[in-house]
């Protein structure tokens, strides 16, 4: 694996002055030859902005930008357009041209690069087959499903055999069904095909089904970036967190926590869950070696490339200093989220382990 697409230090403002916008700040990321890589923010974060500096689309304010050897960042616009034609473009709403069918959509790239009609009649079938929709070549795209469509648009976007796909919020039409079933349209291109794919989405799921590497965008700068697993099971950031949050119950917000603190007797805390260190099974042992009970009210485990990912919320019972030296112990292999904000809230429900037993608690 090589550096295939590399920023540095790149900026890109819209507008000068005080109305200027920084919509991408000082990003520094690489990405490999063949790998899919995912790039997750809120609206606004910068996603598409990055998108379009890569494909040339937009020309670099400052900084640094190579893809597959070019410095795009330097490159006119003859130039670009070259660097664009070895990179295919998968959009949120498809793009296809209503009155063309099937087979002339995915047609139309190799049409407006000269190819003669035989030869886009054979790539076009070619294609299709891979995409699986061999039998819609006649078919106009309003006759077609939320999925066939980005097929459709997959189709087009492989049409002269680019080496980078860039797919702009591809599922973020589409039902959750059907989304698995174009993630995995695109899992094949990468591995069947060899294209490298960057993926821009708001979605944590898609993220976790599809990418090897993920950077968090927030406010136009990266604030996170690394391995999807590790970037997840260990957030740093508020926003990292939040998409957490969205594909796994990670905390319990604060109405749940008050309806589990009325229902729980003992102290709630949130534990991570993570391959090994973090493990379930390590969780109950702890517990177990301090004789302290937990009663899972909370949270889920799921996974992340193979791996055990996620977080359990906890009743945990027992003598208040066994109840500490538990959450110590937990301490020294994994996150232990305490809630001090109970404390006293909720009759029953002291928040720390050692704060004393209330009245609620000792009805129980
Ligand atoms: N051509 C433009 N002119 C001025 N401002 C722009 C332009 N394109 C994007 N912006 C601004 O740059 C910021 C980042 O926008 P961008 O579309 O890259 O974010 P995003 O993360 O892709 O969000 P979304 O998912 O909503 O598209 C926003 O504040 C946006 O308004």
């Amino acid at each position: 694996m090589t550096d295939f697409i590399h920023l540095e230090g790149v900026h890109k403002t819209f507008g000068d002055g005080p109305r200027a916008v920084h919509a991408v700040e000082d990003v520094t990321l690489s990405i490999d030859r063949g790998e899919i890589f995912g790039v997750i923010g809120y609206s606004g974060a910068g996603k598409s902005t990055l998108v379009r500096l890569i494909n040339g689309l937009e020309p670099v304010t400052t900084g640094r930008l190579v893809v597959d050897g070019a410095e795009v960042s330097t490159m006119g616009e003859k130039q670009l357009r070259g660097v664009r034609a070895e990179i295919g473009m998968v959009f949120q709403q498809f793009n296809l041209f209503p009155s063309k069918t099937v087979a002339e959509n995915v047609a139309y790239p190799l049409r407006v690069a000269g190819w003669d009609k035989e030869r886009r009649a054979a790539r076009v079938t070619e294609l299709l087959e891979f995409v699986g929709l061999a039998d819609k070549a006649n078919a106009r795209p309003p006759q077609l499903s939320g999925g066939q469509k980005q097929r459709v648009g997959i189709a087009r976007a492989l049409a002269r055999d680019p080496k980078i796909l860039l797919a702009d919020e591809a599922t973020s039409a589409l039902d959750p069904e059907t989304t698995r079933d174009v993630l995995g349209l695109l899992r094949r291109v990468n591995a069947e095909l060899g294209v490298t794919i960057v993926v821009i989405t708001h979605e944590m799921d898609v993220v976790k089904y599809l990418c090897n590497r993920v950077a968090v965008m927030e406010l136009g700068r990266v604030v996170e970036l690394g391995s999807v697993y590790d970037v997840f099971s260990n957030p740093q950031q508020d926003a990292t967190r939040r998409f957490v949050g969205t594909s796994l119950r990670d905390r319990p917000s604060p109405e749940s926590l008050r309806r589990l603190a009325a229902t729980h007797p003992g102290t709630l805390v949130t534990v991570g869950i993570q391959e090994e260190t973090g493990s379930s099974t390590r969780l109950m042992r702890t517990l177990a070696e301090h004789r302290v009970d937990g009663a899972i009210v909370y949270g889920g485990i799921t996974e992340i490339g193979e791996r055990p990912f996620g977080s359990l919320t906890l009743a945990l019972t027992g003598e208040p200093a066994a109840i500490d030296g538990a959450l110590a112990d937990l301490r020294t292999h994994t996150t232990v989220h305490e809630y001090p904000e109970l404390a006293g809230a909720v009759p029953g429900s002291p928040a720390t382990g050692s704060a004393p037993p209330s009245e609620g608690q000792e009805q129980r």
